[in-house]
């Protein structure tokens, strides 16, 4: 069946009107990977010059990814430049977090088991790396990078977030984290946890809309913290499922308790009536 020349014709302009130039989603998640898999994984060459070598192919396609979104040779260079200088400092930063999954997780055994199977570890590498481009304010890459980790592992971080050293996830399946979230050190999330906005106006566009976290905070599975005024005080334990809109002082403990009663088989509160 022929396609309506109409709907050709609104595709072909607004790919006329696309303002990133030829994008390759399929060459950056390549990228991604590859940095990755030169990084932490076992490789049959790893031989030091085996790893130049990588590193020179991981330059070359930074660059013709950034000069596909600058259109500029000279600022593709610098950014490819910068990137690349920043790489050992990353690199530190994300053994270090290796390292914080491997001493507080009683499942992993090693870091190489935490390098090839801990979607937290995978998503935290994403987040660092996509980080240092929105800090170059390179254009929609770290935003399609940090989107790639998220569909691999269901770990939603915005690359605009700040995340100090020894950042914990564990589990990590449905964790986000807004753009504006400020997250100090030694901080462990466990899955499902919202670091939201409280007021999602376009207005707010260019303000703190996230929560602050500070240094060496437990968030546990399910809970939701939102607003860009809301700090988690340092030391503190945010229990499961906990819906936090205002500031939490240092070394809180905030928790729900749930209510256990047996069961009377002859009737049950209206509200259970509907048990799924
Ligand atoms: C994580 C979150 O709050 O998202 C809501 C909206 N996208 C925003 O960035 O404000």
């Amino acid at each position: 069946m022929a396609i309506s020349n109409h709907l050709i014709e609104r595709i072909h302009h607004s790919k006329q009107n696309n303002i990133h130039g030829f994008f390759d989603k399929i060459k950056t998640k390549k990228w991604v990977k590859d940095l990755y898999e030169t990084l932490f994984l076992p490789q049959k060459d790893h031989s030091e010059d085996q790893l130049k070598k990588n590193f020179e192919t991981l330059q070359n396609t930074l660059f013709e990814l950034t000069h596909v979104v600058t259109g500029n040779q000279k600022l593709a260079e610098n950014h490819t430049q910068k990137f690349f200088a920043s790489l050992p400092e990353l690199y530190d930063l994300l053994v270090l977090d290796a390292q914080s999954i491997l001493e507080f997780d009683p499942a992993a055994d090693s870091l190489e088991e935490v390098y090839l199977a801990y979607p937290g570890f995978f998503a935290t590498y994403v987040f660092r790396i996509s980080h240092q481009l929105w800090k170059q304010e390179v254009k929609i890459l770290p935003r399609v990078i940090s989107e790639y980790a998220h569909s691999k592992t269901g770990i939603d971080i915005h690359p605009g977030a700040e995340i100090g050293k020894s950042f914990f996830i564990d589990h990590g399946t449905g964790i986000v984290i807004g753009e504006t979230t400020i997250i100090g050190n030694h901080v462990k999330i466990y899955q499902g946890v919202t670091l939201g906005a409280l007021n999602v106006s376009k207005e707010k566009a260019h303000q703190k809309r996230h929560p602050t976290i500070e240094d060496d905070v437990i968030i546990y599975s399910g809970a939701t913290i939102l607003g860009g005024n809301t700090t988690i005080g340092r030391e503190s334990i945010i229990g499961g499922n906990v819906w936090i809109t205002q500031d939490v002082p240092a070394n809180s403990l905030v928790y729900h308790k749930s209510e256990i009663k047996i069961k009377d088989n002859t009737s049950l509160p209206e509200s259970l009536t509907f048990v799924i």
